[in-house]
């Protein structure tokens, strides 16, 4: 016969219950002793048994704990009934005893053999090594030689209990002849051992089946419990999971009554600082206050000045409108009396003007005498005869101004700024320069149109500065954008300009600028009209000494044809003719105004230094003393 002894061991945590049975190994041992003894008693029969007979002991233990090992108890005992049946047929002799008859030995006839069987139900109270409640287990484990009762022990508590089963059987020795063995003749002695052995498995039987009843209420107990403390488990579970909620909200309450107190404490800082920026501020409100008080008792002085200032500037502006009268009277009186002064001088006035020597002229100057108003020119001649000495034959002649060759531009434009103002106040103005080729008239009228000085400020002519003080004097113009040189420079750009063996820069053509200027007074409504015409005529030249040629002749020729028109008309006005020819040439035709009666007019008669053009330089006197004995009559201001 096989014996299969398993051990199972099942533990079930049962909250702070644990539940645990136990098929102890010894009892186990003892059991398998106990059927090797029982097979030892009949070895004739069990060799007459089938092969396929199940082993004699099974302890199976199953997962589902104490119920299992009762299944397993039963199983047993379901065995040894089995196994005492089979014995009582064979007549066997073996006793079985409670196990606290502690052993059974068969040696097959001889010793004793010893089985225990035993099962723990324990209850402990261990909370830290528990585990959780899951369902009861159960164990069949090897026990030890202390087991040997059933029941509760160690005094636990009711529900905690501790059994233990041990099943002992204990086979009498029947001592035979020869030893511990019956003789093979000792039928009756066998049969008699074999009865023992039936009579000790059926009081194992009634012991197990005895354990086995208190196994199921024990385990029906500790189901009960082991519900009922299920539910308390869920319900305290339950409370624990509220509780939890209740700490987590109650930790999240402090938290956010954490943060709030860290805000307080930022509000309490701020609060701080306000309170310190609201007391410097109440301080700087209160001195404001005091400022402000001071300002306004001020502004009280000040209000009762302005209404003084008030009156006071009401009477000055009555009395600049008398002043404004007075001036605009005096004004009148002033064009009156400059006018009157201007006719004594005559309407027609002539300036003579030395230009400098220039680099490559020689001889020059010493022939020519200067004052303040006359120039003479002297000439030494030897006599007819040669026997006697050499004579000095003088040219004097008078004009109402004459320069000297130091004499700057600005020097020579404050003696015609009157003649400009004239034409401000309504009165025709011509200024016209005549002389030989390279005695300066160019330079007199526009300035320098070439070297370091060309478009300087100091070294402008008569034309720029006589338009400068127009304009200066209509600042309207000027705000306007009126520019006076841009088309001076643009008419000196188109004027013909060649070089001759006298100048190399000769004006081929005369150069006639006219500004037409109206005005009026608002304050008296008076309105006047003016043409201020400045002219710089081609200069006189010989042909020989310029030595033009070509086109420059048919230039030259043309010049002197005109210039000795303008003689003619000179003469014609000197001599009071009825006929003046101011249609004989283009010249004439357009100073026709100039020269006629109703303007003002000045020539400069510009002379050359140089011994050598002392002839140009007399014909030019001589030219100039006829324009200066003119009488062209008084002009007019044109007023509307
Ligand atoms: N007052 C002066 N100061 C310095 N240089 C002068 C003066 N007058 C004339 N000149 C110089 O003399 C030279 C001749 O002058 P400008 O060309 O003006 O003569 P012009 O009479 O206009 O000659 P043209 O009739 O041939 O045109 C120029 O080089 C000029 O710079």
């Amino acid at each position: 016969m096989k014996i299969v002894s398993l051990m199972a061991e099942n533990q079930a945590p049962l909250g702070d219950l644990t539940v645990k049975s136990r098929l102890p190994l010894p009892l186990v041992r003892r059991k398998r002793k106990l059927l090797e003894d029982a097979d030892s008693i009949g070895p004739v029969e069990n060799t007459k048994r089938s092969r396929s007979e199940k082993p004699d002991v099974q302890v199976i233990e199953s997962a589902s704990g104490l119920e299992a090992r009762g299944v397993a108890v039963t199983k047993a005992i379901h065995h040894l009934s089995d196994k005492s049946a089979s014995s009582a047929v064979r007549k066997p002799t073996a006793t079985v005893q409670p196990a606290r008859s502690r052993a059974m030995s068969v040696r097959n006839g001889i010793g004793t053999s010893r089985s225990v069987f035993a099962g723990t139900v324990n209850s402990r109270h261990p909370p830290s090594s528990r585990p959780p409640l899951r369902g009861v287990k159960g164990s069949v484990t090897p026990e030890t030689s202390t087991s040997g009762h059933f029941g509760a022990s160690d005094g636990r508590k009711p529900g905690s209990s501790a059994c233990s089963l041990v099943v002992s059987s204990t086979r009498t020795t029947h001592k035979s002849a020869r030893g511990n063995q019956r003789p093979g003749w000792d039928l009756r002695g066998q049969i008699e051992d074999k009865n023992k052995v039936l009579i000790e498995y059926r009081n194992q039987i009634a012991f197990l089946e005895n354990q086995k009843s208190h196994l199921e209420r024990d385990v029906q107990e500790k189901s009960t419990v082991s519900s009922t403390r299920g539910k308390e488990l869920e319900k305290l579970r339950q409370a624990f999971n509220e509780a939890d909620n209740e700490r987590i909200s109650q930790r999240n309450e402090l938290l956010r009554l954490q943060r709030y107190e860290v805000e307080c404490c930022e509000l309490q800082r701020s609060v701080a600082e306000l309170s310190t920026a609201k007391s410097s501020l109440s301080i700087q409100l209160d001195c404001s206050q005091v400022h402000l008080q001071q300002k306004t008792d001020e502004c009280l002085k000040y209000s009762l000045n302005i209404k003084q200032l008030e009156e006071l500037v009401e009477n000055l502006k009555n009395e600049n409108a008398e002043k404004a009268e007075q001036i605009q009277s005096q004004e009148m009186e002033r064009r009156r009396l400059h006018n009157i002064v201007q006719e004594l001088k005559g309407n027609i006035r002539v300036f003579c003007r030395v230009r400098p020597v220039l680099k490559n002229e020689e001889n020059s100057l010493e022939h020519i005498v200067l004052s303040e108003n006359s120039i003479t020119l002297e000439k030494t001649a030897e006599s007819r005869t040669g026997r006697d000495k050499k004579e000095a034959t003088r040219f004097s002649f008078t004009f109402d101004k004459v320069f000297s060759p130091l004499a700057k531009q600005s020097v020579v434009f404050e003696e015609i700024s009157h003649l400009v103002q004239s034409a401000l106040d309504g009165y025709n103005v011509t200024i016209f320069a005549y002389g030989q080729t390279g005695g300066g008239k160019t330079y007199t009228m526009e300035g320098p149109t070439k070297g370091p000085t060309a478009r300087k400020l100091e070294s402008r002519g008569m034309i720029p500065r006589a338009v400068s003080q127009v304009f200066l004097t209509a600042e309207e113009l000027q705000v306007k954008g009126w520019k006076v040189e841009m088309l001076l420079h643009k008419a000196s750009e188109n004027r013909s300009v060649a070089a001759t063996a006298v100048n190399d820069r000769s004006s081929r053509s005369h150069s006639i600028f006219q500004l037409h200027i109206e005005g009026s007074n608002e304050c008296t409504g008076q309105a006047c009209f003016a043409i201020l015409t400045l002219v710089d005529l081609a200069g006189s030249e010989r042909l020989n000494k310029s030595q033009s040629c070509g086109e420059r002749l048919k230039e030259a020729q043309a010049i002197n044809l005109s210039l000795s028109c303008l003689a003619q008309v000179i003469t014609a006005l000197g001599h009071k003719d009825q006929h003046v020819p101011f249609r004989n040439s283009k010249l004439t035709y357009l100073l026709q105004n100039c020269l006629s009666g109703n303007s003002k007019t000045l020539m400069f008669v510009n002379l050359s230094p140089s011994y050598d053009n002392f002839n140009e330089t007399l014909n030019s006197l001589r030219f100039a003393a006829k324009v200066n004995d003119c009488f062209i009559g008084t002009a007019q201001a044109n007023k509307k």
